[in-house]
């Protein structure tokens, strides 16, 4: 698909024409890579663009201040490389954690070819989380661990005024009243623009109840 078959399906995130061609490679580089690295379920390779591209997309307009954002475990780069490209224009530095490493050859890739303001950190979110605490405006993770794993890992990071966005499918629910067990925090459940049934979590404070 080139960038000018994907323009309407972009329409309503108000990207420009040099974004949309951006996230049209990307979707191409994912299509080559997949063949012989396996980088996305094999079964969500015919929606790229709402499964992937568009669901990550979404996320920018839920922090339209951020200046540095904190993708965890970002696998072939949904949502934080997206947000790179798609936030470049407005200066936005996304900084992409994953412990695979072929994921971030690609990661690395995209970064170089589409210029997005991109670094990626090959290690455990654990050892890399402690150096955003103050610093980082947004942290995400999607399709990683259950919200209140989530939380465990970035709670310094949201103590210090990071805001917290996670996309959650249909069990978004139930992940919150399990989370509230151990956390105490403020949340805004924001539908989703790609999916009826998920939801997406922003969260803007926390206390540990223990
Ligand atoms: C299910 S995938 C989701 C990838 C991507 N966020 C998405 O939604 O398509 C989870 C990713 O997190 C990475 N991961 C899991 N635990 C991690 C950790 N402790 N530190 C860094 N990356 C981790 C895995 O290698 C994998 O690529």
């Amino acid at each position: 698909m080139t960038g000018q078959d994907v323009q309407p399906r972009l329409a309503p995130f108000d990207v420009s024409r040099e974004t949309s061609e951006k996230l049209a490679l990307l979707e191409s580089e994912l299509r080559r890579w997949q063949a012989i690295k396996n980088l996305v379920g094999p079964g969500t390779l015919d929606r790229i663009w709402e499964r992937h591209i568009l669901d990550s997309l979404q996320l920018l307009a839920c922090a339209p201040e951020a200046r540095l954002w904190l993708d965890l475990g970002s696998g072939a780069g949904f949502p934080g490389l997206v947000l790179a490209i798609a936030g470049q224009e407005r200066g936005l530095e996304v900084h992409l954690v994953e412990s695979n490493s072929r994921k971030c050859a690609f990661l690395r890739h995209i970064a170089r070819l589409t210029g997005a303001k991109a670094v990626v950190h090959e290690a455990r979110l654990e050892t890399v989380v402690p150096d955003f605490v103050g610093k980082a405006d947004v942290v995400s993770a999607r399709a990683l661990a259950p919200l209140a794993t989530l939380l465990g890992w970035t709670a310094p990071l949201l103590k210090a005024g990071t805001i917290g966005l996670f996309p959650k499918g249909r069990d978004a629910e139930a992940e919150l009243t399990e989370a509230r067990k151990s956390w105490k925090f403020a949340v805004e459940v924001l539908p989703s623009r790609t999916d009826s049934e998920a939801r997406i979590l922003r969260i803007s404070s926390i206390e540990s109840l223990s």
